[in-house]
């Protein structure tokens, strides 16, 4: 997926991967990692999700990562907050309140932008990309993100003769393909949410799973 397909997603307002409301898997596994309050979350790929502030409201800092900056523009705008604005190489930072997100390409981050993260919540950051892409998005996490830090990773499956991505299916084997080698990958939780998700029914599926994983460094 090339920057180009995700600015020109956003310019044209095709966001119908942004959620109207936090994720219920976050709400209901996030303690689970039991990362401390007051610490930093990094939410890589984060869009304008509201998943940030439900985060930044269990008492974290917010670090993300977003290559369109009307994203991160319209994230601050709907919170009512004026970010600051700082160049970090070959990025634009803007922070306010408890959010700083880092415009640019995730690919570029400096590991230590996330120097104090504790936790990781991946919502549509690695199902967003193609497969051949999934392998370096996960290295690159494996490198910038602290050891100490466990990681929350939401993934849909599906039939991948039925649809093209994005969302690219992300079958429970390739979860384990990308990650075993670095960390323990924990399946804590597996829905059907095909009635939920009618639009992907228009297109085309006839069955979609979500699911959870925690991933801790071994
Ligand atoms: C499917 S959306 C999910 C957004 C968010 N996680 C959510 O749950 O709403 C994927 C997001 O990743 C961003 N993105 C894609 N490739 C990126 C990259 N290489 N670096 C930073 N952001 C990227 C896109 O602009 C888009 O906002």
């Amino acid at each position: 997926m090339e920057p180009g397909f995700w600015r020109s997603r956003w310019q044209k307002q095709e966001i119908g991967f942004h959620q109207a409301d936090y994720h219920g898997l976050l709400l209901a596994h996030w303690a689970d990692l039991k990362v401390p309050s007051g610490t930093d979350v990094f939410v890589p790929l984060c869009g304008k999700s509201l998943d940030m502030v439900w985060l930044a409201e269990q008492g974290h800092r917010v670090v993300g990562a977003e290559l369109s900056e009307l994203a991160v523009d319209a994230f601050f705008a709907e919170r009512g907050l004026v970010p600051d604005t700082r160049t970090e190489g070959v990025f634009t930072v803007k922070s306010a309140g408890p959010y700083e997100i880092w415009c640019g390409d995730f690919f570029e981050m400096p590991a230590d932008a996330l120097r104090n993260v504790a936790g990781v919540f991946d919502r549509a950051a690695l199902i967003a990309l193609p497969p051949d892409m999934q392998q370096r998005y996960a290295e690159k996490i494996a490198e910038i993100v602290p050891a100490t830090a466990p990681m929350l990773i939401i993934t849909l499956e599906y039939d991948a003769a039925q649809m093209s991505g994005p969302p690219f299916t992300t079958p429970r084997a390739q979860v384990h393909n990308l990650y075993d080698a670095k960390f323990d990958v924990r399946e804590i939780d597996c829905r059907d949410v095909m009635e939920t998700h009618p639009h992907f029914a228009a297109r085309g599926l006839t069955s979609l799973e979500e699911c959870a994983f925690v991933l801790r460094r071994r």
